[in-house]
C-alpha cells in the first residue's frame, strides 16, 4: 500500500455526499489511501452528517481501515484502507438517513471481499433524495446483474422520515471480476409494473389514487401495466408514509425506474404523476438506464474488466461527479457522445504504463 494520500476535493461538481461515498469505495477496492477535503461543500450544511459518518465507519470496518478526522460536521477525513475480508457487519443510522446509500458505498467493496459478507443496515428504507430500497432491489439490482454481480436481501422493517428505524439484511457473495456491459439498444417497452403503498394510519385508497394516476400517464407507452396497491403491515411499517415505485422493462432487457414519496400539501394523484413523469423522461429519451441509475453504475463501469458502453438520457451532475472521482481513482477514461436526446457513456480501461 502506498503511503501517499490522494486528495479528493469534495466541493467538486455536485459537491455532496456522493463524492465521499464513491471516493471511499474506490479507495477500499483499489487500496489507495485518500484525504477527502471540503466535504459536502456544495450543501447548505457542509461536513459529515450522521448517515455519511456511519457510511465511513461501515467501510472502515469492512477493510479494517485507519481513519482520521471522521466525526459529525468534519470537512476533512483521511482514510487508509486495509484488507477486505467479508464477514458480518452492521451500520445504524439513527435518523431516516438512507439504507440504500449505505449500500451504495458498501456493495462494490463487498463484491471484492475475500469471503461472503452479511450487512445489517438500519435507517430509512424510503427516504427523499435517495433511492427507495425498492428502487435499489427492483431497478438497480437487475442492472447490477448485467455486470455479473448481485445481492440478496431481507427487509425486516421499513423506516420513514423523520424517525427512520428501518432494518435490512443484505447478503453479498464476492465475484472474481465484474463483466463489462454494452447497454446501447433500448428496444420496445414490454411491461410496466410497480408498487403503490401506504403505511401507518394512511388510508389504502391513497395507494389506488397514486397507481391510477401513474397508469393514466403511462398508458400511451405500454398496454401492459400492473401496479400493486396495498397497505404495509403495521408490524413491518408502523409509521405513516406513502409512495410509489415504477419499473419499465424492454424487449432488450433494459430496466428503467421512476418513483416518488407522498408529501405534505400534495395530493396522492400528484405523487403518482410525479413518479410517472420521471419514468416518461427516460422512456422518451430512449435511455437504457434511467437518470438515477446513471450515476450509480459509473463505479461498476470503472471496475469492470474491459470497455463498457451505456446509453443514457440527459447527463446528470451526479454522473459527471461519479466520472470525475472514478477517473481520479481508477485507470479508466470516460467519454460522453451525444446521440439526439440521448448520450452514450463509454468507459475504457487505460493501459498501465
Ligand atoms: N428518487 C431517486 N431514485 C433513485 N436514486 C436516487 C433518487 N434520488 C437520489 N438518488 C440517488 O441518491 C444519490 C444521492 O447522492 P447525494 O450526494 O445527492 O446525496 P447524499 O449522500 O444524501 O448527500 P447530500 O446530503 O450531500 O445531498 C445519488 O446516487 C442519486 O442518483
Amino acid at each position: 500500500m502506498s503511503c501517499e494520500l490522494k486528495v479528493i476535493d469534495g466541493s467538486m461538481l455536485e459537491g455532496g455526499g456522493q463524492i465521499l461515498r464513491i471516493a471511499l469505495t474506490l479507495s477500499v477496492i483499489r487500496k489507495i489511501p485518500i484525504r477527502l477535503i471540503k466535504i459536502r461543500a456544495g450543501r447548505s450544511k457542509p461536513g459529515l452528517m450522521e448517515q455519511h459518518l456511519k457510511g465511513i465507519e461501515l467501510l472502515r470496518d469492512l477493510c479494517n481501515a485507519k481513519v482520521k478526522g471522521a466525526s459529525l460536521g468534519s470537512t476533512e477525513v483521511e482514510f487508509w484502507p486495509g484488507e477486505l475480508t467479508g464477514g458480518n457487519h452492521e451500520a445504524r443510522v439513527k435518523t431516516a438517513g438512507s439504507i440504500s446509500l449505505l449500500l451504495q458505498a458498501a456493495l462494490p467493496c463487498c463484491l471484492f471481499a475475500k469471503t461472503h459478507t452479511t450487512l445489517r443496515l438500519h435507517g430509512g428504507t424510503n427516504a427523499e433524495m435517495a433511492p427507495q430500497i425498492d428502487y435499489t432491489t427492483e431497478v438497480f439490482r437487475p442492472i447490477l446483474e448485467k455486470f455479473g454481480a448481485t445481492f440478496n436481501f431481507d427487509l425486516l422493517r421499513r423506516g420513514y422520515f423523520p424517525k427512520g428505524g428501518g432494518e435490512v439484511i443484505i447478503n453479498i457473495d464476492p465475484v472474481i471480476k465484474l463483466d463489462s456491459v454494452n447497454l446501447t439498444e433500448r428496444g420496445q417497452l414490454v411491461s410496466i409494473y410497480g408498487w403503490s403503498f401506504v403505511a401507518g394510519t394512511l388510508p389504502v385508497n391513497m395507494s389506488h389514487l397514486m397507481a391510477d394516476s401513474a397508469t393514466h400517464c403511462l398508458k400511451r407507452f405500454c398496454n401492459n401495466i400492473k401496479i400493486e396497491r396495498y397497505k404495509e403491515l403495521r408490524n413491518v411499517a408502523p409509521d405513516n408514509c406513502s409512495g410509489i415505485i415504477l419499473v419499465a422493462e424492454t424487449d432488450t432487457g433494459c430496466v428503467l425506474g421512476g418513483s416518488a414519496l407522498g408529501k405534505r400539501g400534495e395530493s396522492a394523484e400528484e405523487t403518482g404523476k410525479r413518479a410517472a413523469v420521471e419514468l416518461v423522461k427516460s422512456i422518451e429519451e430512449g435511455a437504457c438506464v434511467d437518470g438515477h441509475s446513471q450515476d450509480q453504475i459509473i463505479v461498476f463501469m470503472a471496475l469492470a474488466q474491459g470497455a463498457s458502453s451505456v446509453k443514457v438520457g440527459e447527463i446528470t451532475m451526479h454522473t459527471k461527479t461519479a466520472i470525475f472521482v472514478a477517473e481520479e481513482l481508477t485507470d479508466t477514461r470516460f467519454e460522453i457522445v451525444q446521440k439526439g436526446p440521448a448520450n452514450i457513456i463509454n468507459c475504457t480501461p487505460q493501459p498501465v504504463t
